[in-house]
């Protein structure tokens, strides 16, 4: 499993577009009838996607965890983003329509992966934290999800924040996660953006049609840069970092986050007029 350390701020600030890219991009996530998995010193915070098209994928420990199997010290939270599919828990099945939401508590022994149709398959996107007790496996269904509605088309930003897994949502130990979707015409998130010095944060953007980008900022609010995102593929942002993106075209993203703190709205805004 690839393991990405942290980056300091002071020396973010000195880094080239490569560098960057390096340290905070996650590509490759999504591949056909594989886990992949991505290891971040940030809060611990594991990201990765199942991609099971003609087989069944389970979800084995790895070796950097010391750990008897993957979810003995961990949660897990997981998109499909997809076609639908099913979700095994230690022998318990779960059907997995596209946005629709797993989460499963730390003690759960064995997870298998599996999708309904090859020509169709599922994608599930994981972000895995280390978790001090078990709370219960449960699925939500983006209709049960917690919506917030932000922003307005005047300002390219109109957008629903689906919470599924926070304080008044399912419970988890740390793990905070949703999706947010956009109205037709806007296509700015999280601006204006935000800081959350006890969390950090992952988006994973998809449903971005062929041949479109997406650009997402990054860094401290007077130090802004941005790199440039295909379709499946998830970007980092330490505690320090403000996280917003525009695209040439609609999209949705996963938003997951660990550290202290279940309360969704614990941020610290930023107005736009101090960005730099
Ligand atoms: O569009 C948005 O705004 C978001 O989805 C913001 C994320 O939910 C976030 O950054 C939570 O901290
Ligand atoms: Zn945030």
């Amino acid at each position: 499993m690839k393991v990405l350390h942290q980056v300091h701020p002071e020396d973010f600030v000195n880094y080239t577009t490569q560098q960057i890219r390096d340290k905070f991009l996650l590509e490759n996530l999504v591949a056909p009838d594989k886990i992949e998995c991505v290891y971040t010193h940030y809060d611990r915070m594991i990201v990765g996607a199942a991609t099971p098209v003609t087989t069944t994928l389970k979800l084995e420990t790895y070796d950097n965890l010391k750990a008897d199997y993957f979810l003995e010290r961990r949660e897990i939270g997981i998109i499909n983003i997809a076609g639908n599919g099913t979700i095994t828990v230690d022998g318990e099945t779960f059907d997995l329509e596209k946005k629709d939401c797993l989460y499963i508590g730390k003690g759960k022994q064995e997870v298998i992966f599996a999708s309904k149709d090859a020509a169709d398959p599922a994608k599930y996107i994981l972000f895995s934290c280390p978790a001090h007790m078990e709370y219960p496996t449960r699925l939500m269904k983006p209709s049960e999800a917690l919506p917030a509605e932000l922003g307005s088309l005047e300002n390219n930003n109109h957008r629903v924040i689906n919470k599924y897994i926070h304080l008044d949502g399912i419970r988890s130990c740390q793990l905070v996660l949703g999706v947010t979707s956009f109205k037709a015409g806007s296509i700015w998130n999280t601006m204006p953006p935000h800081l959350h010095d006890r969390r950090m944060e992952s988006y994973f953007y998809f449903d971005l049609p062929e041949n479109q980008r997406i650009i997402h900022f990054m860094g401290q609010p007077h130090e802004t840069r941005h790199i440039f995102l295909n379709n499946e593929q998830a970007i980092l942002s330490p505690s320090w970092s403000i996280h917003s993106g525009t695209a040439t075209a609609n999209y949705s993203f996963i938003w997951a986050m660990a550290g202290e703190n279940l309360v969704f709205t614990d941020m610290d805004p930023v107005p736009t007029t101090e960005l730099q």
